[in-house]
């Protein structure tokens, strides 16, 4: 059968997302295992509880729970009276006992909100739900990927790591919506203190798509009562671990969707796999219901009542409050603010730094020096935390006028970036202590006797003369002076 070209109104796009963050625990959710595994050899990190040993009995581990505690205050959700595990049942090599504890009618959170922004636009997404879960194992496959591998390695090192699947309402309308989204929850989730982005698998997305033809449904724009009514098949691309993976993934998953409505085409509900390599989502299966998975208590865990958590546990200020305060209390224009605030260490060091010295010239030390030269050694705050010290100390000098901006910023931070040196011995070794005003005063008078012209010219009306003096008296110092003060100094001298 040749598929007939149909007439299509305008297409909405219609995304939800299940992300699953990995917590930060010392041990895993069920038992005492280590979750710093790193590379270890496979499977040394394991316990009868985490491997599945019939007669293995959980413990929950209540730092998870509390993690989840505090992702559900900063997103706003409700938190119930009581909340408790369930058995998800599937038959799959990663998955030791052959279901997966999780939770179903009582998640950790409900009914939550995440602001974030787009392209200077604010936008808002709806949490459904969140809830705790255990990680399964990890797959190897070898000779070839997931179709085409000559065999399986499974390694349950990583069974039993904490998991958070934080599951959106279908909200939102474009991909790029989906990548600016996840960066403000990773960011609110590492200001938590509870998640480590540069963790590998540390954050995983299931991505839904669906399209809704708007000549179908009542309405101009797609809400929860059109969707209702389309009810359009939707596909959920699995394997997604980043931020631009996931907006990669969607983009893809939108064009292939859209073209196969407009050719006439039904777009399958299925489970699909985002092959980053290819740049391609591949079909998995056909997308397994809820019934599939036969979800049933699990008897060997307790509920647990966690009323008052909400209320007994704290979370540091989040970043879009500190962001605001950062510009009503320290005078930081909106692009500073953002950068200070891009996580929390940079923030923390920023007030410490603010609160020593003037606001304005710890903004520009952090802001634009540090983060300047950090990112263009692709280096992040975390590498110099130990260093903290030395970098306060490279503004105290700038501050107390002992060195000059130029040299602190071209000499002092590059070197102590590259060399590991400090500030002190930086400045003692590469000669960049303030030169004194007898010598600069001597300089200028030995640029103006041997520049002449240069002095004729200035004379004549042509200040452009008064640059190249302040050039020669800089070259006579080694850079070490200021050159507003040379200027000055030049002029006195010339006018005088
Ligand atoms: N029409 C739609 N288009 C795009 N996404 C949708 C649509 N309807 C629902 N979704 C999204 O699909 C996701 C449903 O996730 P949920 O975990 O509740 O169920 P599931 O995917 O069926 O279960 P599982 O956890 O087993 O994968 C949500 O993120 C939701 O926003
Ligand atoms: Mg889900
Ligand atoms: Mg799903």
């Amino acid at each position: 059968m040749t598929a007939q070209a149909v007439e299509t109104g305008d297409l909405a796009t219609v995304i939800g997302l299940e992300v699953h963050v990995q917590l930060e625990t010392d041990t895993k959710i069920f038992c005492g295992c280590s979750t710093d595994v790193g590379d270890d050899e496979p499977n040394t990190h394991t316990c009868p509880t985490c491997l599945g040993l019939p007669g293995a009995l959980p413990v929950v581990n209540e730092g998870a729970v509390e993690a989840a505690v505090k992702v559900g205050k900063a997103i706003d959700a409700t938190i119930p009276e009581e909340t408790n595990f369930h058995r998800k049942n599937y038959y799959y090599p990663d998955l030791p006992k052959n279901f997966q504890i999780t939770q179903y009618d009582a998640p950790i959170c409900q009914d939550g909100e995440l602001e974030f922004s787009v392209e200077g636009e604010r936008r808002s997404v709806s949490v459904r739900r969140a809830h705790l879960e255990e990680d399964p194992g990890s797959l190897q496959h070898k000779g070839g990927s997931i179709d085409t591998a000559d065999y399986t390695l499974v390694d349950y090192n990583r069974a039993g790591t904490p998991l958070m699947e934080i599951v959106t309402e279908p909200d939102f309308r474009s991909p790029d919506e989906v990548r600016s989204f996840l960066a403000k929850l990773t960011e609110v989730l590492e200001y938590l203190g509870i998640f480590d982005a540069t963790r590998d698998g540390s954050l995983r997305v299931d991505a839904n798509l669906s399209i809704v033809d708007m000549s179908e449904v009542d309405g101009e724009e797609v809400d929860a009562s059109t969707l209702e009514d389309a009810d359009p098949n939707r596909t959920e691309v699995k394997n997604i671990s980043s931020h631009k993976g996931a907006e990669k993934a969607l983009a893809y998953e939108e064009t292939r969707q859209r073209n196969a409505i407009q050719r006439g085409r039904v777009v399958e509900q299925e489970t699909r796999h985002w092959d980053e390599s290819k740049g391609v989502t591949l079909s998995m299966r056909s997308k397994e219901e809820e019934k599939d998975y036969r979800y049933f208590r699990e008897a060997d865990l307790p509920p647990l009542k966690v009323s008052d958590w909400k209320e007994r546990l704290s979370i540091p200020e989040l970043p879009d409050a500190r962001r605001e305060r950062f510009q009503a209390e320290y005078g930081l224009n909106e692009e500073a603010a953002d950068k200070l605030t891009s996580t929390k260490e940079v923030a923390d060091f920023f007030e410490d730094v603010a609160e020593r010295f003037d606001p304005g010239l710890a903004a520009t030390w952090v802001a634009d020096e540090l983060l300047g030269e950090l990112n263009y050694r692709d280096m992040a705050i975390t590498d110099v935390s130990g260093r903290f010290d030395e970098i306060e100390r490279l503004v105290e000098l700038v501050a107390d006028e002992e060195i000059t901006t130029k040299n602190a910023r071209e000499t002092v931070l590059r070197e102590m970036l590259d060399e590991g040196d400090a500030p002190t011995e930086i400045v003692e070794r590469e000669d960049l202590g303030k030169t004194s005003g007898d010598e600069v005063q001597g300089a200028v008078e030995a640029a103006i006797e041997e520049n002449p012209d240069a002095v004729a010219d200035y004379h004549d009306g042509d200040d452009g003369a008064i640059n190249f003096l302040v050039g020669q008296v800089m070259g006579k110092t080694g850079g070490s002076a200021d050159p507003g003060d040379v200027n000055q100094l030049l002029r006195a001298e010339l006018d005088g």
